[in-house]
């Protein structure tokens, strides 16, 4: 795929002036406001922001799911508008994975059927030291008979990001990908995903409200009310704690993020 070429760094998705309205009338809501952004490739940005602010919006606009009301969405140097849906969905099966909170992953399938399913799905003969390669990467070498119903969150989760790596997507999505898990698991997840960019050179966005998952980050974009309010590059979970303190992130709870602020990413 052609990419973008700014200086040295390639872009591997942009989002221009994007948009998004739901719902007509009395009941319109604009979750996206001409939202502006470049994810450069081989990078991991954590997106933030209090709740309603457009996260899961974005990424979703982003990923080729849901459709901007306005503006434009280009991976490489597709845009995604110019595509039908035949074509969209081609180039998320070849060039997108996205990685869920909840894993969905399929529970009559073993690991090993479930991480080579976007393979057949695309046609695509599973090359088998490729496969072997991801496997080990997440340390799952020892359970591919398993049934998902067989394995703990955490190692669920890594089959689920076995799958999302192994054709080798242009970018990576991530919804909460550490919501569901402890702290000790979480960590384990987020030095995968973090080696899977610095190792296997992917792209890999994530939205997430714990601070420490996104100091695993090089750089945290932060929303409020639909629109880009700030970013900070080589963040610390306390940094970021505090930004998000003072967007009001956590003034309907009251509370402090789920997790300690000890033994993050940075
Ligand atoms: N399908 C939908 N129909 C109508 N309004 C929606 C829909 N999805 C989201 N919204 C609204 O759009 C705004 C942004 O929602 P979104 O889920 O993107 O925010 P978020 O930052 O991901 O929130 P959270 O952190 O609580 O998951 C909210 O006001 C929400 O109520």
């Amino acid at each position: 795929m052609q990419t973008q070429e700014i200086g040295q760094q390639t872009v591997a998705v942009r989002l221009e002036a994007v948009e998004k309205i739901y719902g007509k009338g009395d009941n319109e809501v604009a979750a996206l406001k001409r939202l502006s952004m470049t994810f450069n490739t081989g990078s991991f940005t954590a997106v933030m922001g209090p709740s309603g602010s457009g996260k899961s919006t974005f990424l979703h606009c982003a990923a080729g799911l849901v459709q901007p009301t306005s503006g434009k969405v280009l991976v490489g140097d597709t845009n995604l508008a110019d595509l039908d849906e035949v074509r969209l969905t081609k180039l998320r099966r070849d060039r997108i994975g996205f990685i869920f909170q909840s894993f969905n992953l399929l529970p009559a399938l073993t690991v090993m059927q479930n991480i080579v399913l976007p393979l057949q799905l695309a046609g695509k003969r599973p090359n088998k030291n490729q496969i072997l390669m991801v496997v080990n990467r997440v340390g799952l070498a020892d359970r591919l008979d398993h049934l998902p119903g067989q394995l703990s969150g955490g190692q669920q989760q890594r089959v689920a990001i076995a799958r999302a790596l192994v054709t080798r997507p242009a970018v990576v999505f991530a919804d909460e990908p550490t919501g569901a898990l402890d702290t000790r698991t979480a960590a384990a997840v987020l030095g995968l995903l973090r080696e899977s960019v610095t190792a296997g050179g992917q792209t890999l966005v994530m939205v997430t409200h714990d601070p420490v998952a996104a100091s695993y980050a090089d750089r945290v974009v932060f929303l409020a009310d639909g629109r880009f309010v700030g970013e900070m590059y080589q963040p610390t979970a306390e940094a970021v704690a505090a930004r998000m303190t003072r967007l009001g992130a956590w003034d309907d709870e009251n509370l402090a993020p789920s997790s300690t602020l000890s033994g993050g990413g940075r």
